[in-house]
């Protein structure tokens, strides 16, 4: 069966990425559990620059096909950020609880409608014999002024998505998987799943 490795320690993004992966019939195995692979240094100015840098960083060391995202999440009445800065938002010990903190302080006194915002998710595949290729996917909602939720990870809480009347993290991680940026992305992805040998 084909392997493929997916670039990333983040434990909420490495789960979401085993269901995904279900349908291919692929065995996917992810650097959660590899903590003697260095941390790869995100230095591009959009998602889809870091997912490439990642992606092709761990092909490179393992020689297998990779699969690497670069999410965040993008929020209008703050120009974009935290943007390409979202795990590092508040700080170097990429702490969820402490980016949601400075979101919610930063948007203090933002009305509900100038709320807007969207997650994105680059995604890019590497490999011995390919070309490397980059995809996205998007995801709109609104962000609350509390937390609800204890599901999924990382700003899940404060994201709403108006269509389900429901924050990421209220949601089950199967909804969360049909509807999220994630998703969208691999939809973009799964022509260059199929293809690989
Ligand atoms: O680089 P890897 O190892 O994949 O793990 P990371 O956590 O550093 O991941 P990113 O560099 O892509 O940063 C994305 C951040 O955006 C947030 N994020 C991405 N997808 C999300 C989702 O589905 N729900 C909530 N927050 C998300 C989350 O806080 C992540 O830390
Ligand atoms: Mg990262």
């Amino acid at each position: 069966m084909k392997t493929v490795i997916i670039a990333t320690k983040n434990k909420g993004k490495a789960k979401e990425f085993e269901r995904l992966f279900s349908k291919y019939g692929i065995i996917v195995k992810t650097l959660v559990d590899v903590p003697e692979i260095p941390d790869i240094e995100e230095t591009g100015k959009t998602f889809e620059e870091n997912a490439v840098i990642k992606a092709e960083a761990i092909a490179k060391i393992s020689d297998s096909y990779v699969v690497a995202d670069d999410s965040g999440l993008v929020i209008d009445a703050l120009d974009g950020r935290p943007g390409v800065f979202s795990a590092r938002y508040a700080g170097e010990e990429k702490s969820d609880e402490a980016n949601i903190d400075k979101v919610l302080s930063e948007l203090a006194g933002v009305s509900e409608e100038d709320r807007t915002a969207r997650f994105y998710c680059a995604l890019a595949i590497a490999g011995p014999d390919i070309e490397t290729v980059t995809v996205n996917g998007t995801c709109e909602g609104l962000i609350l002024n509390e937390r609800r939720g204890a599901g999924g990870f990382g700003y899940d809480p404060i994201f709403s998505v108006p269509s389900e009347g429901k924050t990421m993290a209220e949601m089950s991680a199967e909804r969360k998987n049909e509807l999220s940026h994630r998703a969208a992305a691999m939809k973009n992805l799964e022509p260059y799943i199929e293809k690989l040998s």
